[in-house]
């Protein structure tokens, strides 16, 4: 396997999806929390995005595929179901950086991965298309490990590593002081609220 997992800024980059089924609604809706600029080619949407449609979150082609439709995109996803159709759309796609075929896993050159975020905190969990079913099954396992509290705790990590890396201290200190804050036993806000006051007189 030559998949490497990387985090990709998608705000305001242009995806096209090919096919208006489940697939592609559950593509839409993830897209959509990153900002993405999203056009949808398909003669027919389910009704999850047809709710969506009718509130202008996407532009939608009522029409099958035409090669110009991917023009200036960015992601290009093949979500039809039609074996022809997708291997029409990955050919059309050749220039296009990011590839995926939804019903071939090696046909494109990326996996979505099943996932769950908890504010600041990303968990992806892949399996290469060797088992979706498995990645899905880890991901349920790692939700219920880390609830949603962790948005609360992320963001507190966040500011206390920024007033750390701002502070006067040595390099050294401030990656000692770092790593110490996931030691503390910090779990309630009073607490936190004593590690960032303390923090905030740190020379
Ligand atoms: C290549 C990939 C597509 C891509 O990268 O776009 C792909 C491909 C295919 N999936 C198929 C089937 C199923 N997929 C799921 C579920 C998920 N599938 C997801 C990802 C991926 N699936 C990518 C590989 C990722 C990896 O391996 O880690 C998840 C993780 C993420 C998501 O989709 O959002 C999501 C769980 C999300 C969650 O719960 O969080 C279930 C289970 C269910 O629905 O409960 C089944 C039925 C059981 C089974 O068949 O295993 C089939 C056969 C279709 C057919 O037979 O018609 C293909 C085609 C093929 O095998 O090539
Ligand atoms: N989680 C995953 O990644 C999964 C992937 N799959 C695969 O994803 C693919 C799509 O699955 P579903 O969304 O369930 O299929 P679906 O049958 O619900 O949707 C297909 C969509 O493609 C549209 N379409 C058909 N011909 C077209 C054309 N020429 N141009 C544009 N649009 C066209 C249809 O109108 C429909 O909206 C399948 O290949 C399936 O094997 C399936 C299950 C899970």
């Amino acid at each position: 396997m030559s998949h490497l997992p990387l985090t990709v800024n998608m705000k305001g980059k242009r995806v096209v999806i090919v096919g208006g089924g489940n697939v592609a609604e559950k593509r839409v809706k993830k897209l959509l929390e990153a900002d993405a600029s999203i056009t949808i080619v398909s003669p027919e949407i389910t009704p999850g995005l047809g709710h969506l449609a009718g509130e202008e979150r996407f532009h939608w082609k009522r029409r099958t595929f035409e090669r110009s439709d991917i023009e200036g995109a960015f992601l290009l996803i093949a979500a039809t179901g039609i074996r022809h159709v997708d291997e029409e759309v990955k050919k059309a796609g050749d220039n296009v950086p990011l590839v995926n075929i939804a019903g071939e896993a090696d046909a494109g050159n990326i996996h979505f991965p099943a996932h769950f975020s908890r504010g600041r905190l990303s968990v992806a969990v892949s399996t290469g298309g060797a088992s979706p079913a498995l990645a899905a099954r880890i991901k349920s396992r790692l939700e219920e490990e880390y609830d949603e509290d962790y948005a609360a705790y992320l963001d507190y990590l966040h500011d206390c590593r920024t007033k750390i890396k701002t502070s006067g201290l040595s390099e050294e200190k401030k990656k000692e002081a770092i790593k110490k804050l996931l030691d503390e036993d910090c779990g309630e806000e009073k607490e936190q609220a004593l590690i960032v006051a303390r923090l905030e007189g740190i020379e």
